[in-house]
């Protein structure tokens, strides 16, 4: 039975040498593998293959093959890999990473509805009021930067899905989100736990000397008492006649025609929120930290917002059709460091054949984001913060530089599973950057680095499925008194916006929306 486990079989693409038996588990990264991917898809190309023991792992860092083998291919390509973890943890009722199926179906279908164009338009209002709820936090504790980032994306998902607010983040429900989310991410994470599915025998080790057993037993706990306590607030305030409009009551209504059970009402809620939160806000702190370690770029984004809004007005969302350079600095962040460097995996549920290679059923899929932004073959200096690249040409790639297949929001995924929330995930990003660029003068605190372009160090980012830097010290400042004087008067006409979701809150978070 073990002859042959471990070796690449003939007619898949290459990759590196693999042993007897295990195949490239031995070389396979723990962590920040994307940066291993990358090196390897610069000497086996844009599509090279793993074996891990008979497990087949295929990495495409090429747009022209997610094109032509992710995007075109979708129907037998959206599965996601078995994973015991995934499967304690959730039942298999989390979207993100629920096997293809009738039950990611029916979740899929039911999401839809929160997120199409048309929807987020209604959404709106309480992204600008919160995005405004920042501004305002941050003339008040500059220094916080980080938790006023994450509570105000949190809240927006609050609100949308469930109905209600957070208004504070420490000891509040955003820090406790928070706080399990990254342990979650970092759990599945590839590479990041024992290879229970390849090696089944592991999960009969005693919870003693497998530490993945206690986190993923924390984990389900943790995340099925928050989301199903969302869910079971939001039932209540239904048959107690006190509806607010929030998706979660939607899909209460509909939850039979949907075919969803109340489970996955509370997992759809959920994942909402953790689709939501962490990948915007760990969007925007590196937008912070590229914009606070390029001073030039900041400065001329300044002055192309100055020259169009003046001191006399906050900024809107539909300011940003005039501002072509700060539409590059949102292109380069999200080119720069992407949230989610290799995607979620996808798996192929058939046979296939690409470019004369041989991708057998099962096979997980990478998508190389990280590898296919940081490609020379590509960009000029991939590994500079550069902007203007987005202004010279269309995809920010280098003269006659082969883009077949390139598009600007491979971030977002591809395929059926293509992220849903890019509409919402956009408006919020473009929101926020105006607002900081035009309010705030952003300089990197550690002295040592001030003024000097940041290098890219996977040492300072968190590992997980998405990933942003860790906290780091920035001295944020407004860009003048008038500048604090605006942001005040918006806070206060925001107020009205914000307090329609402060139905609920605990008392000390009223105190605290009282004092603010
Ligand atoms: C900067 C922000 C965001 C980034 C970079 C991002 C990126 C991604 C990526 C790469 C995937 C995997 C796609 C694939 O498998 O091919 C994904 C899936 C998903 N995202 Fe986002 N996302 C963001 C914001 C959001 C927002 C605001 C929501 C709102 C609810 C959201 C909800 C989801 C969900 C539910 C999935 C799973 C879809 C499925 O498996 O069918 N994301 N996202």
């Amino acid at each position: 039975q073990l002859r042959g486990k471990g070796s690449r079989e003939s007619g898949l693409p290459p990759g590196p040498p693999t042993l007897p038996i295990i195949g490239n588990i031995h070389q396979f990264p723990t962590q920040s593998a994307y940066l291993r991917f990358t090196e390897w898809s610069k000497q086996y190309g844009g599509i090279f293959s793993l074996k891990l023991a008979s497990q087949t792992i295929i990495v495409i860092s090429s747009p022209r093959l997610i094109r032509d083998f992710m995007d075109k291919r979708s129907g037998s390509m959206s599965d996601r890999p078995p994973s015991r973890i995934v499967d304690i943890t959730t039942d298999g009722l989390s979207l993100a990473v629920a096997r293809s199926g009738p039950v990611w179906k029916s979740l899929r279908r039911a999401v839809q509805q929160l997120l199409t164009r048309e929807a987020c338009f209604w959404h709106t209002p309480i992204q600008q009021a919160e995005a405004t709820q920042m501004m305002y936090d941050l003339l008040k504790q500059p220094e916080d930067f980080f938790d006023h980032i994450q509570r105000q994306t949190f809240s927006i998902m609050l609100s949308t899905v469930c109905g209600f607010r957070s208004p504070r983040y420490a000891d509040s429900v955003a820090s406790l989100f928070f706080s399990i989310q990254h342990k979650w991410e970092a759990l599945i994470a590839p590479g990041a736990h024992p290879p229970i599915d390849l090696i089944p025998a592991l999960e009969y080790i005693p919870g003693r000397w497998a530490s993945w057993k206690t986190i993923t037993r924390d984990i389900r706990k943790q995340q099925r008492s928050m989301y199903f306590n969302l869910r079971d607030d939001c039932e209540r305030r239904i048959r107690e006649g006190r509806r607010n409009g929030c998706f979660l009551e939607d899909i209460i209504d509909q939850q039979e025609k949907l075919g969803l059970t109340r489970d996955m009402v509370g997992y759809l809620g959920g994942v909402c929120i953790e689709g939501g939160s962490a990948t915007t806000a760990a969007y925007l702190h590196r937008f912070v930290l590229c914009i606070s370690c390029y001073p030039d770029v900041q400065t001329r984004a300044q002055e192309e917002i100055d020259g169009l809004i003046g001191f006399n007005r906050v900024p809107t969302s539909q300011d940003i059709e005039h501002l072509p350079y700060i539409q590059a600095i949102i292109k380069e962040v999200h080119r720069f460091y992407t949230s989610g460097p290799l995607g979620i995996p996808h798996a192929t549920t058939i046979d296939e054949t690409i470019d004369g290679y041989f991708i057998p059923k099962g096979s997980t899929i990478f998508m190389n984001i990280y590898g296919i932004y940081h490609s020379e073959e590509l960009y000029e200096r991939p590994e500079i913060f550069n902007p203007e690249r987005y202004l010279n040409s269309e995809f920010g790639t280098k003269p006659n530089a082969d883009t077949t297949g390139l598009r600007s929001d491979l971030h977002f995924g591809s395929g059926r599973r293509i992220c849903p929330g890019n509409h919402l995930a956009n408006s919020s990003i473009i929101m926020n950057v105006i607002n900081l660029l035009w309010g705030f003068d952003m300089k990197i605190a550690d002295a040592a680095n001030r003024d000097r372009h940041v290098p890219i160090r996977a040492e300072d980012f968190t590992t997980g499925i998405a990933i942003g830097p860790k906290p780091f010290k920035c001295n944020i400042q407004p860009r003048s008194e008038k500048h604090a004087a605006l942001i005040r008067e918006a806070y206060a006409q925001a107020r009205p916006t914000l307090s329609i979701f402060e139905h609920e809150l605990t008392p000390s978070e009223q105190k605290f929306v009282e004092d603010w």
